[in-house]
């Protein structure tokens, strides 16, 4: 058995308008899914997910072609467990021209679903890493990188950018536009996470973003002014300037919101942590519900956010200097 880890992400600054080409820097935390991968003597795959009800659940089936397994767990955890792991393992069976070896995945994850942490990138990429060296092959980090895009690419029905899955795979603070993809030198931030306990799916969220900016100038217009907030962005982490970056996360927020993708729990969480002195926040990833990320080095935040209503817990996250780590 192979086993890889991979971290999950915050944006500081970017998410939505990175999918139309714009730059964004997300960074990666110390919150990791894990992913063992072992190839069984049969062509079935199963997917032990610890992570995904209350007690885990295993499924076992031969493949999508197979049709839904039959398991008494809803179908929404079954297609979400499913989704995907099966396109990693299409992606393991490419590297490795191994069509019918069956696999079995194990997945734990400390990384909350559809929360705007990335969870989707770091399975991926635990996923094929473990399932590629499970053969003897190591990729490339960039290599991984790529292939865990096309995975979610696929997925997330041909929207998606490269931005969580190349900041799983190399860890740090990393910049993304387009297919260019580089890490960043990234003060160590105190980077203070709000979970409203609630999760937004990605796909739908991107969709509407993607709508809005068809039908009204101003959501086009609001993704360009996004852009100019993630160049300003970088001028201030490469001054250290937290106050600077503060402001434009607090800027970056108001024009997600504008798009449509932030939520009454999210907007709560946000001027929770601003009240409390946070030097900025906004939310993190596709919005909807889930997580915001502020900055603040004292501990007000974190103490204000615990007392909010609609917010289920409160951290502080630190960042992950090393992206995807080969542990068996
Ligand atoms: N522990 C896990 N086990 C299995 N699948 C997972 C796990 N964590 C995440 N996933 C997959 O990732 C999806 C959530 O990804 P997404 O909607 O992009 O949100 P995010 O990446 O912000 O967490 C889940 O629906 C599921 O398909
Ligand atoms: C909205 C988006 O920019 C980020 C999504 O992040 P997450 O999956 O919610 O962590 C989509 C993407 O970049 O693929
Ligand atoms: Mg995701």
């Amino acid at each position: 058995m192979a086993v890889s880890s991979a971290p999950g992400k915050v944006y500081l600054f970017g998410e939505h308008a990175v999918v139309y080409g714009e730059p964004a820097v997300p960074c990666a935390i110390e919150v990791r899914a894990r992913v063992g991968v072992e190839k069984r003597a049969d062509s079935k795959l199963r997917i032990h997910a610890e992570d995904l009800s209350l007690d885990g659940f295993t499924v076992e089936y031969g493949g999508t072609a197979d049709g839904p397994p039959d398991v008494d767990v809803s179908e929404s955890l079954l297609t979400a467990a499913m989704g995907y792991v099966d396109e990693a393992i299409e992606q393991v069976r490419d590297v490795t021209g191994e069509e019918d070896v069956g696999f079995d995945v194990t997945i734990e994850s400390e990384i909350p679903l559809g929360a705007g942490l990335g969870s989707s990138a770091a399975v991926v990429v635990a996923a094929i890493d473990a399932g590629t060296r499970e053969f003897g092959t190591t990729l490339e980090i960039d290599e991984l990188a790529e292939r865990a895009y096309q995975t979610e690419y696929e997925v997330q029905g041909g929207q998606a950018s490269r931005a969580d899955t190349f900041c799983s795979a190399t860890g740090g603070a990393v910049r993304v536009e387009g297919d260019d993809c580089r890490s960043i030198e990234a003060p160590d931030l105190p980077i203070v996470i709000g979970f409203d306990g609630g999760a937004g799916d990605t796909g739908e969220l991107v969709a509407g973003v993607r709508q809005l900016r068809e039908q009204y100038d101003f959501a086009a217009d609001t993704v360009d002014a996004i852009g100019d907030i993630v160049r300003n962005g970088e001028e201030a982490l490469e001054e250290g300037d937290l106050e600077e970056l503060g402001r434009l996360m607090d800027f970056n927020h108001g024009l997600l919101s504008a798009l449509g993708v932030s939520s009454r729990s999210l907007d709560s969480m946000v001027w929770a942590a601003r009240d409390a002195g946070a030097d900025g926040a906004k939310l993190t990833g596709a919005g909807g519900g889930g997580c915001i990320v502020a900055l603040d080095p004292t501990d007000e935040t974190e103490t204000a956010l615990s007392y909010t209503p609609g917010c289920a817990d409160a951290f502080r996250a630190e960042l992950a200097e090393t992206g995807v780590k080969r542990l068996e």
